[in-house]
């Protein structure tokens, strides 16, 4: 397919805004063809086509949008390798992780169709009229979830293809019911636009109103928050830094009617070393956490950013193990320019931080690749400098030395809210794990034993959240099934009549789908 350099609305290219060009990730040159950001005009349009499909597509048989969605799925595709070559050109990532985040995209997807046939996600419950109850009466009344109404999506530039134009938000929000409106990320335009016309080519072939999804880019940020402030948006799911994610949550807050921002931002991922586990193969855990640490260029909210572990000759196994096997580590191309300084910047304060000690270094390299590094500091620097706590988003991590456990529920007790948490432990380390679980069930949404929370599985049972500032509202996850949550809402029927009440909820059961009687689940 040739790009067309503009956004699509309703289906159709459309477009003459302020012109922007896509940046080589590996050598800072731009590529063809030139892109036009949404001007005003384009957003309401947008927004308004949403509006106006959002009735007919929420009333939409689960089947026909589990068939949508398998359309997408294949339409991704179906554009072959091109969509890879141009994904590799503007991120800079290698071919395998590409192709690999295609096949997550593909198999979110579909397994967002499985959910709309499986039929729980409406919640339905039913608690039948009891007229003869004393004192009063019971209403017959039945619930079920409906889709909350158009969705304002924007693109992480980390995940061009899982995590953008239809990845997990896009795919959670069409399930649900609620047409997209898609803010492609800057760094991949190119990307975008393939997806994007994959979608609507989609929904054409499915017959969906023409409004179910737009594509709109822009390479500044007033078109994101044109789409956040507008009345007909009525959620926003996000992936990307702590402050583009608590400005557009401020700016829905402060919207007539606010609206929830479902923004999934910083995390460091606290990894636990655990005395025996130290003691029987520190050695090896180090080398695998610099497996996980560099993954990526460490371009994943999910990378072990902090090391917590007892000082002692297990955590020195530990240290000399991670530093070896990080010296051969290449240095990789980052995704931008913008992120490559930001890295760059907190390595640097880092190594200016006088309680801080470089430990290591990967190999060196060229201008926008991102050298990882691993540093140590004490337990009593770390509770002193809160700086100590924040993101470097890259392969750098930080190792604190404690004294005892005690020093390690401490550091533990003071961070902030995290996307996982992962300890390292042999049996005759678990009633120290048992004493650290209900803190960590307070501060993260997901605990890992001997492994690293990198490489998120897309599954029923995942949760990719947490409390804030991991995401901004820590009841929910952006990965797997329960994603769809985010954009329904309950609505109660009392005491209609069958006929006028949706499909879901008729005494029959037509759609055949489970549903609680009474509180208990129907047989
Ligand atoms: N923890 C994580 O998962 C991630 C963290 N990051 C962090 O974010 C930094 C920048 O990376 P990036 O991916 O661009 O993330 P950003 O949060 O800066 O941007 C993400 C998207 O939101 C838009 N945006 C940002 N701020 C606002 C705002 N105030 N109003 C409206 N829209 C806004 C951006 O537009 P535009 O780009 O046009 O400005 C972009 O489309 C990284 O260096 C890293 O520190 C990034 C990715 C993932
Ligand atoms: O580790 C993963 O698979 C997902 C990471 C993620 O969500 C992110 O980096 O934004």
């Amino acid at each position: 397919m040739t790009l067309t350099g503009r956004n699509i609305i309703g289906g159709r290219p459309e477009g003459e805004g302020t012109a922007f060009r896509a940046v080589a990730a590996a050598t800072g040159r731009e590529i063809e063809p030139t892109f036009h950001a949404a001007t005003a005009d384009d957003v309401d349009r947008a927004c308004a086509l949403a509006d106006q499909a959002f009735d007919a597509y929420r009333e939409t048989d689960p089947e026909r949008r589990a068939a949508f969605l398998e359309a997408i799925a294949q339409a991704i595709l179906d554009i072959g390798d091109s969509l890879i070559v141009r994904c590799m050109e503007e991120s800079g990532l290698p071919r395998a992780r590409l192709e690999g985040e295609r096949g997550r995209t593909v198999g979110q997807l579909r397994m967002f169709a499985g959910v709309l046939r499986e039929g729980s996600f409406l919640g339905v419950r039913i608690d039948p009229a009891l007229p003869d109850r004393q004192p009063l009466p019971r209403p017959d009344l039945r619930l079920r979830n409906v889709a909350v109404g158009p969705v304002a999506v924007f693109g992480a530039s980390n995940f061009p293809l899982a995590f953008s134009v239809a990845g997990g938000d896009t795919a959670s929000a069409l399930a649900a019911g609620c047409p997209v409106v898609a803010k492609a990320h800057p760094a991949h335009p190119g990307t975008s636009e393939l997806v994007g016309a994959a979608v609507a080519k989609a929904a054409a072939q499915c017959g969906m109103p023409e409004g179910v999804f737009s594509l709109l880019f822009d390479d500044g940020i007033v078109v994101g928050q044109r789409l956040v402030s507008d009345s007909r948006i009525a959620a926003v799911g996000f992936t990307g830094s702590r402050t583009g994610g608590t400005a557009l949550m401020k700016l829905a807050a402060e919207r007539p009617v606010p609206i929830p921002v479902y923004a999934e931002m910083s995390s460091i991922n606290p990894v636990v070393l655990l005395p025996d586990a130290l003691a029987s193969r520190g050695g090896a855990i180090g080398k695998a956490f610099v497996g996980a640490l560099t993954l990526g260029s460490g371009q994943f909210c999910t990378n072990p950013g902090l090391v917590l572990a007892v000082e002692g000759a297990g955590l020195d196994a530990f240290l000399s193990g991670a530093a070896a096997a990080l010296e051969g580590v290449a240095a990789q191309t980052m995704l931008t320019p913008g992120i490559h300084r930001t890295y760059c910047a907190g390595v640097a304060a880092l190594e200016a931080n006088e309680a801080v000690t470089l430990l290591a270094r990967g190999r060196g390299g060229g201008e926008t690749q991102g050298q990882a590094a691993l540093f140590a500091t004490s337990a009593a620097a770390f509770l002193a400098d809160h700086r100590l706590e924040a993101e470097v988003f890259g392969a750098a991590s930080l190792v604190v030395r404690c004294r005892d456990i005690g020093e390690i529920r401490a550091v533990l007790a003071r961070l902030e809210g995290q996307l996982t948490a992962a300890l390292h432990m042999e049996p005759g380390d678990h009633e120290a794990a048992r004493a650290l679980l209900p803190m960590l069930e307070r501060r993260v949404g997901r605990i890992l034993v001997n492994g690293f929370g990198t490489g998120v599985e897309v599954g029923h049972a995942m949760v990719h959240g947490g409390p804030y500032p991991a995401t901004s509202d820590g009841r929910t996850t952006s990965v797997g099934s329960l994603a769809i949550q985010h954009f329904l809402r309950p609505v109660c029927y009392q005491d209609l009549p069958d006929t006028l009440l949706p499909r879901e909820l008729q005494q029959a059961n037509p759609l055949g789908i489970p549903r609680r009687i009474d509180g208990r689940h129907e047989a």
